[in-house]
């Protein structure tokens, strides 16, 4: 079967590759081992949000006099879960696969390997794919489990965000993204959760964020410890989880989640059969044509570990599926800095919203990377909760917000947002970044009042004009 077009995985970004390329006058198929719809659909994005909102509505209630009277119940952890098996589609990809159909795109269903230039076999040469013009790899990432870990075969991110009982007791080691929402999310349903993090939480992100997030776990019940390294893990056949730590203290849990970040789903593709070595993160030009690769082979979304976020692969995706168009019908390729073939955001404009209680939203920047970049950077702090907007939107609104200000060309060049509800003032943050709007510009773009989006002129004031 021959097509303009081979995508391995039919994860996000995997679908938008092929429905560009497919939007653009080629043909495509795209291989899936598991579910069309990939972690994102099933095990990550959509299930983890799903176990956090819940709990998100319930506090914003209580936050509020008049609202808060109204509430005369605790969290249903139940109705919280099967809200959850709704948003993961109850792990049926049904309505993917037929909206795939519906695009124009050949579905395989089946674990696929490059088996030569352009020639990709689906189940071990069950079927034989031959691709005109491009293969692209699309294949995602799994979950990083240390092998000192797997002795007490610990829960994964896909284990947390699927999970159909809350554990009494639930242990998480690791410090990011995953831990941090995941420990927020069962805590808020019930289980006593120990938090172990060898550095401070969300240490990628401002400092700030962590430190608000720490104080919020531990409000909330949570026990969190940084600073701590575990060194072993068992499970006895009652099903309990021992961990030791470093220094020989014992903790015990019911159940132990493993976050401490992803590897690359590039061990049993088929790279050596192009003589390549397997795993590792796939290397990949401006438009993601993989380093030494021929030519034909790309690579877009998490398994080029540029930037492991839904959005950004689905950003990515939309530029490959271009790129190959235009070179398959001898168009002009537009490479340059943010042209339509290119992901320049990867490096300068990510957006990402941590969904833990206060949320953490960023984009671009943070001061310390701004500075080891060699910017001249100068950085504005602002209270959130001292806006007109916060103080109605919550009684006690907590947060705080930091720009960080390129001085040579008076623009932004990172935003951190921590407070509640933060996530949907991310996009003008993103805005001001991408079009690197000049501050005395910004200063036109003026924020309705009585909103929490007032923290722009209150940022800006604090700069001065
Ligand atoms: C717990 C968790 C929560 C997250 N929350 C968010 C969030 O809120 N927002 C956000 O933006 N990002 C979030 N992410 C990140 C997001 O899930 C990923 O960035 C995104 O899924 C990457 O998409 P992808 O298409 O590159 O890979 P994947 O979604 O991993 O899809 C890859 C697909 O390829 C298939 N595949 C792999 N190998 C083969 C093969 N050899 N043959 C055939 N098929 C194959 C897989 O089965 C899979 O379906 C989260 C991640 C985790 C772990
Ligand atoms: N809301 C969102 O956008 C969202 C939510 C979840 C996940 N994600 C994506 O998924 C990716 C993976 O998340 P993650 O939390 O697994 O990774 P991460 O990179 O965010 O965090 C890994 C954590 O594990 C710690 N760590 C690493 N190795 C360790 C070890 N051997 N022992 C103990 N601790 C160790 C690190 O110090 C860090 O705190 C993120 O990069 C993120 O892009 C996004």
């Amino acid at each position: 079967m021959t097509y303009d077009v081979i995508v391995l995985g039919a994860g996000p970004v995997g679908e938008n590759v092929a429905d560009r390329v497919v939007r653009g006058g080629l043909t495509a198929a795209v291989v899936e081992r598991e579910l069309v719809g990939g972690e994102c659909s099933y095990w990550a994005c959509m299930p983890t949000k799903a176990l956090l909102r819940s709990a998100a509505a319930l506090q914003a209630a209580r936050a509020v006099p008049g609202a808060r009277e109204a509430v005369t119940g605790d969290l249903d952890a139940a109705a919280v879960l099967r809200r959850r098996d709704a948003f993961a589609a109850h792990w049926t990809d049904q309505k993917q696969a037929s909206w795939l159909e519906s695009a124009g795109i050949a579905l395989h269903r089946g674990h696929g390997r490059i088996a030569a230039d352009r020639v990709v076999e689906v189940d071990g040469g069950r079927t034989t794919l031959t691709a005109r013009h491009a293969v692209v790899v699309a294949t995602g990432s799994g979950a990083l489990v240390p092998p000192r870990f797997r002795a007490a075969a610990p829960w994964t991110s896909r284990e947390a965000a699927a999970a159909q009982k809350v554990p009494g007791r639930l242990a998480v080691i690791g410090g990011g993204v995953v831990a941090t929402e995941m420990a927020t999310a069962f805590t808020s349903l019930g289980a006593a959760v120990t938090l172990l993090a060898r550095g401070p939480l969300l240490s990628r992100a401002e400092p700030f964020a962590g430190e608000r997030v720490t104080t919020s776990l531990r409000e909330a019940g949570a026990t969190v410890r940084t600073g701590v390294e575990v060194a072993s893990v068992t499970r006895d056949s009652d099903g309990t989880v021992h961990l030791t730590l470093t220094d020989g203290e014992r903790i015990e849990a019911d159940e132990l989640l493993v976050a401490v970040g992803r590897t690359p789903n590039t061990a049993d593709i088929g790279l050596d059969r192009i003589g390549r070595e397997p795993g590792g993160w796939l290397p990949v030009d401006d438009t993601f044509r993989v380093t030494d690769g021929g030519g034909w082979l790309y690579a877009a979304g998490d398994v080029t570990g540029r930037a492991l976020l839904t959005h950004q692969g689905k950003y990515q995706a939309r530029a490959v599926g271009d790129v190959i168009v235009a070179r398959a019908k001898g168009e002009a390729v537009e490479d340059a800095p943010w042209g339509r073939h290119v992901a320049t955001a990867d490096a300068r404009a990510v957006p990402q919203v941590v969904f833990t209680d206060p949320e953490v939203a960023s984009v671009g920047l943070t001061a310390a990377e701004a500075a080891a970049a060699g910017i001249r950077t100068r950085v504005v702090d602002y209270d959130l909760g001292a806006v007109a907007g916060a103080a109605l939107h919550a009684d006690g609104y907590a947060g705080h917000a930091r720009m960080v200000v390129d001085e040579d060309r008076q623009v932004l060049v990172g935003c951190t947002l921590v407070g509640p509800d933060v996530a949907e003032l991310l996009h003008a943050a993103t805005v001001a970044v991408v079009g690197e709007v000049p501050l005395q510009r910004l200063w036109h773009a003026v924020p309705a009042y009585p909103t929490v989006s007032e923290i722009w002129l209150r940022l800006l004031e604090a700069y001065g004009r």
